[in-house]
């Protein structure tokens, strides 16, 4: 689709908003204790609260890209330094603070790339400029410029792109010194076929994260559909590729490697219910514990916080239908035979337990 169609459909500064959305919704979880981010209310102007359910899922996504993006920094620990230099590009990275995270714990990568609509890397550039917290993590030698929308420095990058623009992302590639050879990429909440074609054409070595929504068609999926195309926000690729078959061919034809593997996360954990098989109380006693677990998958090795505890919750039902309508695609081009068995690790099963199952 030409961009100007796309855009009439989808607003750039609504789509652009979602950023603003975000943050806010990572403030809350933080504030609740659902994680730890020192930075992140630097980017928010108007903290809000949100319900627990929201909470929640914001929760799940940032825990399971979390637990990936470790996995992708552990891979290949017995080379050698220089052949085993990480790289993330982040497309559209908003206000994320994952590299200051990264940073502090001594794990960021040899380099962290962001992208995003200039309007949005420009907000971002001020904001680290007027913050001596978030500047002194670029070294001396870090050029910021509000007017360009960039951060230069020597491990960081922050870059204005329009992604829909292919042909720009190749000159960003060299702009930011991006050497193709070990990459994980991760883009939300919009893909599209060009993206995940050039992803594969120029990252041989690399892990391409997306979490975004599936089954557009049920009441639920609808609803979804109703309420951001509201703010508007069409999701404009989500009818492309509907469901997981259709999210890993897309991946699959545009020439990633055939270990790519699409999942709902509850799944991907192996801890999906079939609520359809049991009765209606039973349903509600599986559904309590099948959150349980998720978080504690997702938490693994992190012990210290009981998240059940944070907030009161009992949207079991809504919870499960929620999670149903968002699926983790990690496609994988291995050249460099680093990756192995990459992935979430399956190891308690509940699919479709016997109505007898106590949790
Ligand atoms: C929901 S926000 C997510 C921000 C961040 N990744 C996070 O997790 O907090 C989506 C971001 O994608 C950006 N985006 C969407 N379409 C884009 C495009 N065509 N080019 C550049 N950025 C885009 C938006 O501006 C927005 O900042």
């Amino acid at each position: 689709m030409a961009n100007s169609a796309a855009d009439t459909r989808s607003n750039r500064a609504a789509v652009q908003a979602t950023n603003d959305d975000a943050s806010a919704s990572k403030l809350s979880c933080v504030k609740k204790g659902y994680m730890k981010d020192d930075y992140i209310h630097l980017f928010v102007k108007r903290p809000i609260r949100r319900s627990p359910i929201i909470n929640r899922g914001y929760f799940a996504r940032y825990a399971a890209l979390r637990k990936l993006l470790y996995e992708f920094l552990d891979c290949g620990k017995n080379m050698d330094e220089k052949s085993n230099r990480k790289q993330i590009v982040s497309l559209g990275a908003g206000f994320d603070t994952t590299f200051f995270q990264l940073q502090d714990e001594g794990k960021a990568p040899y380099l962290y790339v962001e992208l995003d609509f200039k309007e949005v890397t420009s907000k971002k550039a001020a904001l680290i400029e007027n913050s001596v917290q978030l500047r002194t993590k670029f070294g001396e030698t870090a050029s910021i410029s509000q007017e360009k929308g960039e951060v230069l420095g020597e491990h960081y990058k922050l870059l204005p792109v329009d992604l829909r623009d292919i042909k720009k992302l190749d000159d960003i590639i060299s702009l930011a010194s991006i050497d193709p050879k070990c990459v994980l990429i991760y883009l939300d909440p919009e893909s599209s076929r060009g993206i995940v074609e050039w992803a594969s054409r120029t990252f041989p070595t690399a892990i391409f994260f997306l979490y975004e929504q599936i089954h557009p068609d049920d009441a639920f999926g609808q609803q979804m559909i109703r309420n951001l195309e509201c703010r508007g926000c069409a999701l404009l690729g989500i009818y492309d590729s509907p469901t997981l078959n259709a999210k890993e061919r897309l991946f699959l034809d545009q020439g990633w490697q055939k270990n790519c593997f699409v999942e709902r996360l509850l799944e991907g954990l192996g801890i999906a219910v079939d609520i359809t098989k049991c009765s209606r109380s039973i349903s509600t006693k599986l559904l309590r514990g099948t959150c349980r677990k998720f978080i504690a998958h997702l938490l693994k090795p992190r012990k210290d916080t009981a998240i059940e505890r944070l907030e009161l919750f009992d949207e079991f039902e809504e919870w499960h239908m929620m999670q149903e309508h968002y699926c983790v695609t990690c496609a994988i081009n291995d050249a460099l035979g680093i990756f192995g068995k990459f992935g979430f690790t399956k190891d308690e099963h509940v699919t479709n337990p016997a109505p007898e199952t106590s949790l």
